[in-house]
């Protein structure tokens, strides 16, 4: 390709919206442009590299056994009404109606698509197992789209589903798309770790989200320093031991605590370690008030609170729904006393502590001296919170240590939670209409460019692994009003293309100075610049990676270039 030809709009200075470096390097390198909020054009260079991410899939879903079909976005209302979800999800999915005044969806994901699509087509057991998935368009209204790429309201998902009439057969497939998987992100040259998840909504038990390690990630990752046990956070279970202190239990007493709100301040105040103090959080478990107990020093995690709850969303009741509950605010909550259809469940830490302090659900007082066993009415002693750095690896090798991650991919057994909803069954071998049990399989392909973005760059622009790299070749003639020069370029650019390399040629009349800059923003593997030594036929190959430069006359190069790709 040319440069003169097609469109590479650098930036020299930094946008000033985009905060995190693939975002503005995406901008100033021209390989993107914002159309709107969360939406963007995947510019040439930016096309090129989305090309050769989604190739990588295609040949690793081959290698799965998955077959590629494509889908609509637009989405019939009364599928999602089938699966339930019309009415569950909110504005984030995204809905329109016909000239008719029907009504649709723009494809959020394709969970009901398929499942109706492969229910008219499959009837017997001997048609399965299927895998099917597609490369396309996602609608997402999120209502905090950020870094660019990473987190876009229309994106790129490649999305697979697998049908089967066995759990045996769903194990079988998951395996090698959890492999497929691996390969993709290694053979993009990312730092990723495959973490057991929460399968949130979609119900269904096994599940793994694929996290490329990087400080802007959204998620964070609990993994063990001696073994290769890792977990998002959501989920990650706490197998922490807790001793019991050998203390005397002492009488309750009730003590005014003016002004003291947050744990630390009581601690402080009552000159009690956070440890010994037991937080007070009531939370709405879909409409119903649940009091929930975690020691002072922990958090709790309100994913293992929905899923203990089994409650469709769980959320922090309001001040104000705090104050009519309970006639004092969040800082003088306690569990002593409380109206007895009042749920009270607790993180396990909570029945350890002895002559503990909590709110005394009076403004402004506390009790010390709470032994819970004596004191408490707790429903259930449960895994509540969010596990630490530090604690105990759940697999009992080594200790937790955090890391954030970029979620690029997501694999789920779901079961026949959409086969069932949507009677989606097929004749066993005795005849009989079974639900048929599915797998899918998502990876957020425009978001995994921006993960790769965000990982091969340095100050001078990006520094594209082979493997993706929107052209393998920066041929720079330094001027071509220079006859030598311009014959030299043309002759390379011709014979290097027809030696399978992708050459980019900056034949624009620009500043040599010009022409270096973009060429290191833009960021291809190798620049082969053709100069003052064109004239012997001696041009200078420089690797974008290492600096590392060569002089090397024409009749050499081929061979020089394949030794350094
Ligand atoms: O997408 C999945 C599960 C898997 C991931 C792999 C590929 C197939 N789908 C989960 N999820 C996430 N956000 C969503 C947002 C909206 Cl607005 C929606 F309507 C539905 C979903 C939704 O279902
Ligand atoms: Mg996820």
């Amino acid at each position: 390709m040319k440069q003169s030809m097609t469109l590479i709009p650098t930036l020299r200075e930094v946008p000033a919206d985009a905060d995190v470096k693939s975002h503005q390097l995406l901008l100033r390198a021209g390989f993107i442009r914002q159309n709107a909020s969360g939406v963007y054009s995947f510019l040439p260079l930016g096309k090129k590299v989305l090309q050769n991410i989604e190739q990588i899939v295609r040949e690793e879903m081959m290698a799965a056994g998955a077959m590629e079909i494509l889908m609509p976005a637009l989405q019939q209302a009364e599928l999602w009404q089938e699966s339930g979800r019309w009415y569950s999800y909110g504005p984030e999915l995204m809905r329109l109606k016909d000239r008719h005044s029907r009504e649709f969806a723009l494809g959020a994901t394709h969970e009901e698509v398929i499942t109706s699509l492969v229910r008219d087509e499959i009837k017997s057991y001997k048609k399965l197992p299927l895998t099917l998935y597609q490369i396309q368009t996602k609608f997402r209204d999120e209502k905090r789209p950020r870094f660019g790429l990473l987190r876009g309201r229309e994106f790129i998902m490649k999305d697979a589903y697998s049908f089967h009439s066995s759990p045996e057969s769903l194990d079988e497939i998951y395996k090698k798309m959890f492999q497929a998987y691996s390969n993709i992100f290694e053979r993009c040259g990312l730092n990723f770790r495959a973490v057991i998840a929460d399968s949130g909504a979609m119900g269904g038990k096994d599940t793994h989200e694929f996290m490329v390690l990087s400080e802007i990630g959204e998620d964070t990752i609990a993994y063990s320093n001696e073994s290769d046990y890792a977990a998002n956070i959501e989920m990650a279970p706490v197998l922490a031991a807790y001793e019991k202190a050998n203390e005397q239990q002492e009488e309750l007493v009730k003590v005014e605590t003016k002004d003291q709100k947050s744990i630390e301040q009581v601690a402080a105040f009552l000159n009690v370690p956070a440890s010994k103090c037991i937080k007070t959080l009531i939370f709405k478990a879909d409409d119903q008030f649940v009091l929930v107990l975690s020691r002072g020093d922990h958090e709790i995690n309100d994913i293992k609170l929905k899923n203990y709850l089994e409650a469709a969303s769980v959320e922090l009741a309001s001040p104000e729904e705090t104050k009519a509950l309970m006639n004092c605010s969040v800082g003088s909550l306690g569990p002593i006393d409380v109206d007895k259809d009042l749920k009270i469940v607790a993180d396990h830490a909570v029945e350890y502590v002895i002559n503990g302090v909590c709110g005394a659900n009076d403004e402004d007082h506390h009790y010390t001296n709470v032994n819970p066993s004596r004191d408490l009415e707790v429903a259930a002693y449960t895994d509540l919170r969010f596990i630490q750095e530090g604690d105990p690896s759940p697999d009992g090798k080594g200790i937790i240590q955090f890391a954030k991650g970029i979620e690029v991919g997501h694999v789920f057994k779901l079961g026949t939670r959409y086969s069932e909803a949507m009677n989606a069954t097929y004749l066993d071998e005795n005849g009989r209409a079974q639900p048929m049990i599915m797998g899918c399989y998502g990876i957020g392909v425009s978001r995994t460019l921006a993960a790769v973005a965000e990982q091969f760059n340095d100050e001078k622009g990006f520094v594209w692994p082979a493997n993706i790299t929107p052209f393998d070749l920066h041929l720079i003639p330094v001027n071509m009003k220079d006859e030598q020069q311009a014959a030299l370029a043309n002759e390379l650019y011709s014979v290097l293309g027809q030696h399978r390399f992708e050459v980019l040629m900056d034949d624009r009349q620009e500043r040599p100075g010009v022409k270096f800059a973009d060429s290191d923003l833009i960021g291809l593997p190798i620049r082969i610049t053709v100069g003052k030594k064109a004239s012997e036929g001696i041009v200078e190959v420089k690797e974008r990676k290492t600096g590392n430069m060569f002089e090397v006359h024409k009749d050499e190069l081929l061979e020089k270039i394949s030794s350094l790709l």
